[in-house]
């Protein structure tokens, strides 16, 4: 079988918010393999090893593999208005490099790319390889909605109608997924856009300000990330700095959810050491998080997808933080969402 490839113009066309937060919080939510309970039939499970890193001559350039497997999940079926679940399993690889020279490229490429590898799950053999850039983009930006709906919205007696602050800092891809995402998401009432460069956070204002012209959404493109968050509930920070952004100084208040994706060298950093010795902080894999993760100090609680499995609720005065590293068991689960709707 020669398997099809799968452009980034046919995933655009089916991703949709609902569609990807859905198909990732099943991914979130899947015990993993070992602690299965075999004799349970219901339970999804998921597979999904440390990934490989792998240096392309210098630590600006990155090769990451990523193997997964989800077993036993409810899949939307896309191509009857997402609202019919169907019990599915999935099986993919996605290889996704981080080349931080790209955007300086003449014309510029994104930093990330990606691409997933469609396994079929009775035969193994290669279903589709999959543009996966896109997907990258808006499922790590899922899995920050999904983080926030279960450690903050969940507060709230109106819970996800609950009117929020927002605070996006860093507006490249993955702010602007964010963004999106969050505003497509939730009630948010103000919206606060930070960005080294300032032009970048200005066109993601008039993008959402094109998309939200009826609401009574405000729009704020700040100077400092210290006036971005000030007033913020939830923040989602998302940049290269090999420095922390934002301190606990800078927060409103203890009461404050920070969906942390990005970081220099290591995956964490862009949050400064005491708003993490303040909160408690949940990771999307511990797996990932013992090696990637070996030198943060934090509480780290463990897994969002628990929170989600026992439908606990976090302290109703905490800091939270969501502390995501980007898993292969969401590339999965999108990916099969985004095939089966072809
Ligand atoms: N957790 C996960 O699942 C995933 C995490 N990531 C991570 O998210 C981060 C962002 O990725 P992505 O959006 O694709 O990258 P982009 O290149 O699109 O955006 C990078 C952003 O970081 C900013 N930035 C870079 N260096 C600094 C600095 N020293 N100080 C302040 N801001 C800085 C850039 O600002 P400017 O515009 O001024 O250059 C830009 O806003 C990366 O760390 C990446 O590894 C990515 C994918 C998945
Ligand atoms: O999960 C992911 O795809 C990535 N995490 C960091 C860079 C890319």
């Amino acid at each position: 079988m020669i398997p099809k490839y799968i452009d980034s113009v046919q995933v655009k066309e089916i991703l949709t918010w609902p569609l990807v937060n859905a198909a990732v919080e099943e991914a979130l939510k899947a015990i993993d393999y070992s602690e299965r309970d075999a004799a349970n039939s219901e339970q999804s499970y998921k597979q999904q090893p440390s990934r490989t890193i792998t240096t392309g001559g210098n630590a600006s350039k990155l090769l990451l593999t990523m193997p997964g497997y989800v077993g036993n999940y409810n899949a939307l079926n896309a191509k009857t208005n997402n609202d019919q679940l169907h019990c599915s399993s999935t099986l993919a690889c996605k290889v996704v490099t981080s080349f931080t020279n790209n955007q300086n490229l003449q014309p510029p490429l994104p930093n990330i790319l990606a691409n997933v590898l469609l396994f079929d799950i009775n035969t193994g053999e290669l279903q589709c390889i999959m543009e996966g850039t896109q997907i990258t983009a808006w499922r790590t930006a899922a899995a920050s909605i999904v983080a926030t709906k279960y450690l903050y919205m969940k507060r709230f007696p109106q819970q996800f109608q609950t009117p929020i602050k927002l605070a996006i800092i860093g507006c490249g891809v993955q702010g602007q997924s964010h963004a999106l995402g969050m505003c497509a998401t939730f009630n948010v009432s103000e919206i606060y856009l930070w960005n080294r460069t300032q032009s970048k956070a200005d066109d993601l204002a008039l993008k959402l300000q094109k998309l939200y012209l009826q609401n009574s959404m405000k729009i704020f493109v700040t100077k400092t990330p210290a006036e971005a968050v000030r007033e913020a509930a939830v923040i989602c920070i998302g940049t290269y700095s090999p420095n922390a952004l934002i301190n606990y100084d800078m927060l409103k208040s203890g009461d404050v959810h920070i969906n942390t994706v990005g970081a220099g060298a290591v995956h964490f950093g862009e949050v400064s050491q005491d708003i993490y010795d303040n909160a408690v902080v949940y990771v999307d894999s511990l797996i990932n998080a013992r090696t990637e993760l070996k030198d943060l100090k934090a509480n780290i609680i463990g897994e969002i997808g628990q929170v989600i499995r026992e439908d606990r609720r976090t302290e109703n005065k905490c800091l939270t933080i969501y502390q995501s590293l980007g898993m292969a068991a969401e590339d999965a689960t999108v990916a099969q969402a985004v095939y089966n709707a072809l």
